[in-house]
C-alpha cells in the first residue's frame, strides 16, 4: 500500500504530531475512510474531512496549529453508529482508529490503532445490519466468469461459474450485494466496470485476485484445498472475497465453514430487467415494500425465513419434483389452519438463529445470544410434536430436521440466568449453584456485606447512639455516620473521615478490611463469571453447525407457513403443471395490484398451438397489468407458492423475459431506444420454447414505421423461430393483422366502453382486437366539437388508405430494383425517394 504522507492544508512547517499520526494511519488504509478518535469525537482531516462533511452534511471546520491549518470534520463517538450506517449506505468503507490508551496516563501523544474495519458488505454489528442477507461479492475472469459471495453475518459462502458477462451481471443483480470486489480486468473494462460502479459500491482489489494467493487463502481457511471451486475464475473470485472478508474481520471468520458451488442453470432465469419490471423486490415508481411481490408474500415470522423467501424469489425452480415438494408443504399448512397458526405463533418467538450460529462459530456469541438460543431451543420439541401430529409427509421430513439439542439447552439453562446483561465483564451472568468457586466468592462477598449490615445494630447498642447509621459512598467506601447531638458518645476506635454540617462520618480498621474483602471477592467473582461464561461459550462452538441446520429448517418451515397464510388469506390456488405445454389461467389476478383496490380477474389460454397473444386496448385499460400478472403467477408457481387465480395449469418455464414500458436507463448515456433494442435483442437471442416473453410497446422509441416494422418482425420471429409463449401488448393497431398470417397467434383486447360521463375501463381481457378509434372517442368524450371529430374520422380513413398505398409502393419499388445495376448515387436517390414517400405518411399520422 502506498503512502502519500501529505495532508491538504496550508502552512510551511512540518505536520504537528497529532496530524502526523493521523496521516500515518490513514495511509495504511487507503481504501477506507479513517475515523480518528480525538477524545469524544471521531475526526477526519484534509480531503477526507471534506469527504465526510459532504457525505453526512456536516459543518466543515478547520484545525489550526502554529504552522498548519487543515479542514476538519467529525462525528461524536457516542452516536457514531448512526453516522456509520449512513456512510455504509453510500458505499463508504470505514476504518475506526481508536485511542488505545488512557489519555490521562499517556506520555505525549495518545496511542491510536485501527480497531475495526467496517464495510458495507462485511458489517457484523447487529445494529448496523438489516434483516436481509448482506452480501459481499467478488467477480473475476478466466475462461469465463467467476462470482463468489459471502454473507459474513451468517457465514454463508457460495459461488458459481458463468459463461457470459450478461449472465454474470444478471446473477449479481439477483443478489444485490452491498459491496462488490472486482478483479482488475473487470474494473478496467470500459462499459462493464462503469455500469457496476453506477449500481454498486465497487472496489478494485488487485492483489487479492492472484490465483496462487487465492488458493492459499482458501486452503489456509478450510484446512484442505477448496472443494467445489473448480474453475480459475471462480478460484480467483472465491479467494478474493474470502481474503477481504478475513481482513475486515481481523482474521476471525470461523463462521464460514463451507463453500457452496451452485449452478444457476438449475433455476429459472430472471434477469435484472425482469426483476425490476415485475417489481419483485422493489416498486418501480416509488412505493414501499407493500407494492412489491416480496412485500405481499412476506408473512414470515423470522429473519432467516425472510431471507430464505428472498432467496426463493431470486431463484425460482425448474425441477418439477422440487416444486411439487414445496407445494405439498404449503398445501399441508393451507389445509390445517390450526397447525399453521400454532407454528407461526411459535416461530414468532424464535430468534435469528442463522446469524446467532455465525457469532457462535466465530466465538463472538454474547450471554444474551446464548440465552436467546436456549429460549429458541425450548420451543423446538413442541413445534416438532405439532408437525409430527399432523401426519403430512411433507411436514414429517421437516419435523425430523428440528433438532432441539437438549444438551445445549440444558447446559445454557443450568449456567446462565434467564435474562443476562449485555456486558460480559460486569457479572450477573451465571446462576448460583453452577460453579463452586463462583459460589464461594459470591458467598465471601455476601458474608462481608452481611457483617456490615449487622454492624449498624451492633454499634447502636454498643454506643447507645440511636441514629447511628452505616452508609456507603464512592469516595470513602463504607462509613459509620453520627449526627451532631451524639458526637460526645463516639467511641475511641472510630476515625473521622468526613465532616458535614450536622453529622460526621467515621471508619474503623476492621470495617476497612471488610470492605477490601468484599471488593476483592466481588472482583474475583466477576472474573470467575467471565471465565465460566467463556468456557460455556467455547463448549458450544462445536454446535454452531447444528444450530445453523436448525435455523435452515425453521426458515423453511417459516416460509411454507407464510406462503400458506397468504394463500389462505387471499384465496390462492395450488398450480398444476402440464406436460403438453398447456398454459391456462382462469380468473387470474395481479398479486400486488389486487391488494390496493377492487380487481377484475382475467383468463389466459396458451399452448403450443396458441403461443402469441397480441393485446390491444386504450391507454390505462390494464394491458401492462395483465401481462405482469401472468408472469407473476408463473414466478409464484415455480417458487412453490399457490397463485392468485381460480385455476392455473402451467408449463415449467425456463425464463421470464420482459420488455415493458419506459425502461429506466440502466447503463446511462444510451438512448431509451437503444436500451429497448438491446433488451429486445437479448430476448430474441435468449428465449426458448419454454420461455415466457412479455413485450409492451416495443418500437415506441423510434419513428412509427421503424417501430412498427421492428415490432412486426419481432413478433414473427418469436412465433416462427423461437416459439416462446409471448404476450405482446401494443398500440400499433396494424399488429392485429398478425393472427391472420400466423397460425399460433391470437388477438385479445382489454375492454373499455364509453358511457355517459366518460370512458369506462372494464379491465377485462376479451378475444379479438380492440376497437380502432379510441383516440377519437376519447376526444369526443373530452368535449371536442362533433364536427371536428367527424372530420378527424374522415382524415383517419384517408390517411390509413394512403399509408397502405405508400407501403405497397415502396415494397414494389424495392423489389423491382436490380441492385447489381445500381450506382451508389442512384441507390442514395432511391433511398431518398422512399423516405420522402413514407415521411409524408408518418408525419401525418404523428
Ligand atoms: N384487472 C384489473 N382490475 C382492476 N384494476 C386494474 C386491472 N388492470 C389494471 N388495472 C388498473 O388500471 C390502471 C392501468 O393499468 P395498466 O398500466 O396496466 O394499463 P395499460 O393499458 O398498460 O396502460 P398504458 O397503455 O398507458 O401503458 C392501473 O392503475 C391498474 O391498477
Amino acid at each position: 500500500m502506498m503512502g502519500s504522507m501529505t495532508l491538504k492544508g496550508e502552512g510551511k512547517g512540518p505536520l504537528p504530531p497529532l496530524l502526523q499520526q493521523y496521516v500515518e494511519l490513514r495511509d495504511q488504509y487507503p481504501e477506507y475512510l479513517l475515523l480518528f478518535q480525538v477524545g469524544d469525537f471521531y475526526e477526519c482531516f484534509g480531503e477526507d474531512a471534506e469527504r465526510l462533511a459532504r457525505a453526512l452534511g456536516l459543518v466543515l471546520t478547520h484545525k489550526t496549529s502554529k504552522d498548519f491549518t487543515t479542514p476538519m470534520a467529525g462525528i461524536p463517538v457516542r452516536s457514531a453508529d448512526t453516522y456509520i450506517e449512513r456512510l455504509l449506505a453510500q458505499g463508504v468503507r470505514v476504518a475506526l482508529a481508536d485511542q488505545v490508551e488512557d489519555p490521562q496516563a499517556a506520555e505525549g501523544l495518545v496511542r491510536r490503532e485501527v480497531t475495526q474495519l467496517i464495510t458495507p458488505g462485511t458489517v457484523t454489528e447487529e445494529n448496523l445490519l438489516r434483516p436481509d442477507a448482506n452480501y459481499l461479492a467478488a467477480l473475476a475472469t478466466g475462461d469465463g466468469y467467476g462470482l463468489a459471495l459471502i454473507d459474513v453475518s451468517t457465514g454463508e459462502f457460495r459461488g458459481t461459474h458463468l459463461y457470459s458477462r450478461t449472465a454474470l451481471y444478471d446473477e449479481l443483480v439477483r443478489y444485490r450485494p452491498a459491496e462488490v470486489l472486482l478483479a482488475p480486468e473487470l474494473y478496467e473494462h470500459p462499459e462493464f466496470g462503469e455500469e457496476l460502479r453506477r449500481r454498486f459500491p465497487v472496489m478494485l482489489a488487485q492483489a487479492r485476485f492472484d490465483v496462487e494467493e487465492a488458493r492459499r487463502t482458501l486452503t489456509a481457511h478450510f484446512g484442505v484445498p477448496p472443494q467445489g471451486v473448480d474453475t480459475p475464475a471462480l478460484l480467483r473470485a472465491a479467494g478474493a472475497v474470502l481474503a477481504y472478508a478475513l481482513e475486515t474481520q481481523q482474521g476471525r471468520l470461523a463462521q464460514v465453514t463451507r463453500f457452496l458451488r451452485y449452478d444457476p442453470g438449475a433455476y429459472m432465469q430472471l434477469d435484472g430487467v425482469a426483476l425490476a419490471t415485475l417489481e419483485v423486490f422493489e416498486a418501480q415508481f416509488g412505493g414501499g415494500e407493500e407494492r412489491t411481490l416480496f412485500g405481499v408474500l412476506n408473512q414470515t415470522r423470522t429473519a432467516p425465513g425472510r431471507r430464505l423467501l428472498r432467496e426463493w424469489l431470486r431463484h425460482p425452480l425448474l425441477d418439477r419434483n422440487l416444486i411439487e415438494a414445496r407445494l405439498e408443504a404449503v398445501e399441508a399448512f393451507v389445509r390445517d389452519a390450526v397447525l399453521r397458526r400454532a407454528v407461526r405463533r411459535a416461530l414468532y418467538k424464535v430468534h435469528d438463529l442463522e446469524r446467532l450460529a455465525g457469532r457462535l462459530a466465530s466465538h463472538r456469541a454474547s450471554a444474551r445470544d446464548l440465552a436467546a438460543l436456549a429460549r429458541s431451543l425450548r420451543l423446538v420439541p413442541a413445534l416438532r410434536a405439532e408437525l409430527e401430529g399432523c401426519e403430512e409427509d411433507a411436514l414429517l421430513a421437516l419435523a425430523e430436521r428440528l433438532d432441539g439439542m437438549a444438551e445445549v439447552r440444558e447446559r445454557i439453562e443450568a449456567a446462565l440466568v434467564e435474562d443476562p446483561p449485555q456486558k460480559l465483564t460486569e457479572g450477573g451472568l451465571i446462576k448460583d449453584g453452577y460453579d463452586a468457586e463462583l459460589d464461594r466468592l459470591r458467598g465471601a462477598a455476601e458474608a462481608g456485606r452481611a457483617w456490615i449490615a449487622a454492624l449498624e445494630a451492633k454499634e447502636r447498642e454498643r454506643t447507645g447512639i440511636p441514629t447511628l447509621k452505616v452508609g456507603f459512598n464512592g469516595v470513602f467506601g463504607y462509613y459509620l455516620e453520627v449526627t451532631r447531638p451524639y458526637y460526645a458518645q463516639v467511641p475511641e476506635d472510630y476515625r473521622a473521615v468526613q465532616t458535614l454540617k450536622d453529622r460526621q462520618r467515621y471508619t474503623r480498621p476492621d470495617l476497612r478490611e471488610k470492605e477490601r474483602e468484599i471488593l476483592r471477592a466481588e472482583e474475583a467473582a466477576r472474573k470467575r463469571e467471565y471465565a465460566v461464561f467463556s468456557e460455556l461459550r467455547e463448549a458450544l462452538v462445536p454446535y454452531a453447525e447444528r444450530v445453523r441446520d436448525l435455523a435452515a429448517a425453521l426458515a423453511e418451515l417459516d416460509v411454507y407457513a407464510a406462503l400458506a397464510e397468504v394463500a389462505a388469506q387471499y384465496n390462492y390456488t395450488r398450480p398444476r403443471f402440464s406436460e403438453d405445454g398447456v398454459f391456462r389461467v382462469r380468473q387470474g389476478r395481479h398479486a400486488v395490484v389486487e391488494r390496493h383496490g377492487a380487481f377484475i380477474p382475467n383468463d389466459l389460454e396458451l399452448s403450443p398451438q396458441q403461443r402469441l397473444v397480441i393485446l390491444t386496448g386504450p391507454n390505462m385499460s390494464g394491458k401492462s397489468t395483465y401481462l405482469r400478472q401472468n408472469a407473476l403467477i408463473v414466478l409464484l408457481a415455480q417458487i412453490g407458492s399457490f397463485v392468485p387465480a381460480e385455476e392455473a395449469v402451467l408449463p415449467v418455464v425456463d425464463r421470464i423475459y420482459t420488455r415493458i414500458g419506459a425502461a429506466d436507463d440502466i447503463a446511462g448515456g444510451r438512448s431509451t431506444f437503444m436500451v429497448e433494442m438491446e433488451e429486445l435483442a437479448r430476448i430474441l437471442q435468449g428465449a426458448t420454447e419454454r420461455s415466457l416473453v412479455l413485450l409492451d410497446e416495443v418500437g415506441r422509441g423510434t419513428s412509427t414505421y421503424d417501430g412498427l416494422s421492428l415490432a412486426w418482425a419481432a413478433a414473427e420471429y418469436l412465433h416462427d423461430t423461437v416459439r416462446a409463449y409471448t404476450l405482446f401488448a401494443t398500440h400499433y393497431f396494424e399488429l392485429t393483422a398478425l393472427p391472420q398470417r400466423l397460425p399460433a397467434a391470437r388477438n385479445f383486447h382489454v375492454a373499455a366502453k364509453e358511457e355517459a360521463g366518460g370512458l369506462v375501463f372494464y379491465h377485462q381481457v376479451l378475444p379479438g382486437p380492440a376497437s380502432k378509434s379510441y383516440g377519437l372517442e376519447v376526444a369526443r368524450l373530452a368535449g371536442v366539437p362533433p364536427e371536428v371529430v367527424t372530420r378527424a374520422q374522415q382524415l383517419l380513413a384517408g390517411l390509413e388508405a394512403r399509408g397502405g398505398d405508400a407501403a405497397a409502393e415502396v415494397v414494389e419499388a424495392l423489389l423491382s430494383v436490380d441492385l447489381s445495376r445500381l450506382s451508389p448515387l442512384e441507390a442514395l436517390m432511391l433511398l431518398h425517394r422512399i423516405q420522402e414517400r413514407l415521411r409524408g405518411v408518418a408525419v401525418n399520422e404523428g
